[in-house]
């Protein structure tokens, strides 16, 4: 099933407009998922397609079905929350099965859709316990395997993983996608952790003060944003941004002049700052305040006179100061209204 938000309005009682022309389209059997800072309106628009909003003005196709004004249960929508959501007293078969029930489902087409739904979410061990006898990751594969019970056009995940542990969010992001890929069903995924975004998705839509920024997969939105709010929105460690007149002299020279005029930000990317020899071209001195070993990587605080920048190029080096190159494959230019001008890995 394709979802369409066409010119979406939609404004809080007497508050200005939340979302202003929105338009945007979940493909046919993908999972997009939706990245924004709180507050960004991504459960404004979770709650548009659940048919829990109505939009002032536009409209939210089903492929060529026109539900702007249909009903929550008209939509045929699965629904998993952050909190589980699952009722205490049921067992994790009953749990499943309750849309099922209510849906007054026969007994044996129940319980043979469970068995299969458990099967899908690896608990078919489980399905005896109560909720409260599970892991936060069994209990919401219990939810999305509810959520699936209905065979639904489309599945919404709010915030699936906030509440979990790092090795359980780790373990839960691989089940849900292999859960959608083999069920197929169209999928939101919406979240505030780009690494849920860039793990599980085929396609990202980021969304900043009610605005869609820009669709793509992580490597597009990575390599090639077409604003700074996307640019820092993907990326650890954050993008190092400054403004083009602080950039020291040695480096404006490795970037295209024409586009550096019109700049008024850079973008710098920790992988393009490399360790140079001290007579190779372009390098501009530089100490280095602090280095970090995260796992297999390394984060190197830099200094030149006037800035402070990130590397994750640079490992293991002393003494200080050290001689650093700029590749400017890893930078990005940006006028003053945001728009990314020139992205170095287009021209690489
Ligand atoms: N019921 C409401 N009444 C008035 N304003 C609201 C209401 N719900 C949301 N808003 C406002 O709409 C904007 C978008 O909120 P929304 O909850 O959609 O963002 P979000 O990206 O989901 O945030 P979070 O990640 O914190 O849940 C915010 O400015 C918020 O204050």
């Amino acid at each position: 099933m394709q979802i369409t938000l066409r010119d979406i309005a939609l404004a809080y009682d007497k508050q200005p407009a939340t979302l202003n022309h929105f338009n945007a389209q979940l493909p046919d059997g993908q999972l997009t998922a939706l990245l924004g800072p709180s507050g960004s309106g991504k459960s404004t628009i979770l709650n548009l397609l659940a048919g829990l909003l109505t939009p002032n003005a536009g409209q939210i196709y089903f492929d060529q079905v026109d539900v702007t004004h249909q009903d929550s249960r008209q939509r045929n929508i699965g629904m998993v929350f952050q909190d589980y959501a699952l009722y205490p007293h049921l067992t994790v078969r009953d749990n499943i099965a309750f849309p099922l029930k209510m849906a007054h489902v026969h007994k044996t087409a129940r319980y043979q859709r469970v068995a299969e739904l458990a099967d899908l979410v690896q608990m078919t061990d489980q399905l005896t316990k109560f909720p409260g006898q599970l892991s936060g990751g069994q209990q919401q594969r219990v939810a999305i395997a509810r959520a699936l019970a209905k065979k639904p056009a489309l599945l919404l995940l709010d915030e699936p993983l906030s509440s979990l542990d790092t090795t359980l969010r780790e373990e839960l992001r691989g089940g849900i996608r292999r859960i959608q890929r083999t069920t197929g069903v169209t999928t939101l995924l919406v979240t505030h952790d780009q690494d849920d975004a860039l793990q599980i998705a085929d396609q990202i839509m980021i969304i900043a003060d009610g605005r869609l920024q820009q669709v793509g997969t992580g490597n597009e939105l990575y390599r090639q944003p077409h604003n700074l709010t996307v640019a820092q929105s993907i990326g650890r460690p954050q993008l190092n941004t400054c403004a083009v007149t602080a950039l020291p002299a040695a480096w404006r020279q490795v970037l295209p002049p024409e586009s550096l005029r019109q700049a008024t930000t850079i973008g710098i990317r920790s992988e393009a700052l490399q360790l140079a020899t001290p007579t190779a071209p372009h390098t501009v001195i530089s100490t280095i305040s602090r280095q970090v070993q995260l796992g297999r990587d390394h984060q190197t605080i830099l200094h030149t006179a006037s800035l402070t920048l990130v590397s994750t190029a640079i490992t293991a080096v002393s003494p200080t100061p050290i001689s650093v190159a700029l590749d400017p494959t890893g930078c990005l230019l940006f006028a003053a209204d945001g728009r990314c001008i020139w992205a170095g890995d287009a021209h690489a």
